[in-house]
């Protein structure tokens, strides 16, 4: 896991650190907007419940949702304990933290029935338990071939390994779950952006 941000202490002010998360922003939007495109075009079926312009809205306000996280996230420092193995901070747990949460994050939101609707593709989807709650009908819209699609790995390598280090500050400040919260609930809303896209 990289370390290091462009955020240094030296830049100092309020005002450059802005300025720095603005840009990182847009790289972000960038990277996203590249992993669409690559994606091949397909036409959306309309519904009485799901047209362009309901995707349009919804596509706005994801990156409205996304650019908000983004400003969250960079409140906290690199925090890079959550992102390396080496660590062990979870005893009896391969692997990183953020993993971890991640993971745990899911299963709870798997009961909850997040992964019923076919807009949501979880990041660890092996062994995720049933719903608890009753079944809904989701408008069936996804061309099937592109319900396959899935882009979560790079998704997670471009935000973990290229992005995050250039949003926030080096540092440690010991705020794992606030810090393992933004990230999860920014990549969350990535994907759902991303598995909207990807269906336009
Ligand atoms: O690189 C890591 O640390 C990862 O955990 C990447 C990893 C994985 O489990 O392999 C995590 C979730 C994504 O859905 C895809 C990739």
């Amino acid at each position: 896991m990289a370390s290091g941000g462009l955020v240094s202490s030296s830049s100092g002010t309020m005002g450059c650190s802005l300025v720095l998360i603005m840009l990182a922003v847009m790289a972000f939007s960038r990277c996203i907007i590249c992993m669409a495109t690559a994606v091949e075009e397909r036409s959306l079926l309309e519904t009485a419940e799901f047209t362009l312009d309901s995707v349009r809205q919804s596509l706005t306000g994801q990156e409205d949702t996304i650019v908000y996280r983004l400003i969250e996230r960079a409140k906290f420092p690199l925090n890079s304990r959550l992102y390396d193995q080496k660590y062990e901070l979870v005893p009896g747990s391969p692997g990183t933290l953020i993993q971890f949460l991640f993971k745990q994050t899911e299963i709870v939101q798997a009961k909850a029935g997040r992964y019923l609707n076919p807009e949501e593709t979880p990041f660890f989807p092996e062994n995720l338990p049933p719903s608890v709650i009753q079944d809904r009908t989701y408008p069936v819209f996804l061309h099937l071939p592109a319900a396959s699609v899935n882009v979560n790995n790079i998704i997670w390598d471009v935000y973990f390994n290229k992005f995050l280090p250039l949003l926030v500050k080096p540092g440690d400040d010991g705020n794992y779950a606030a810090t393992s919260a933004s990230d999860i609930e920014l990549l969350q809303v990535t994907e759902d952006s991303m598995c909207l896209q990807q269906h336009k």
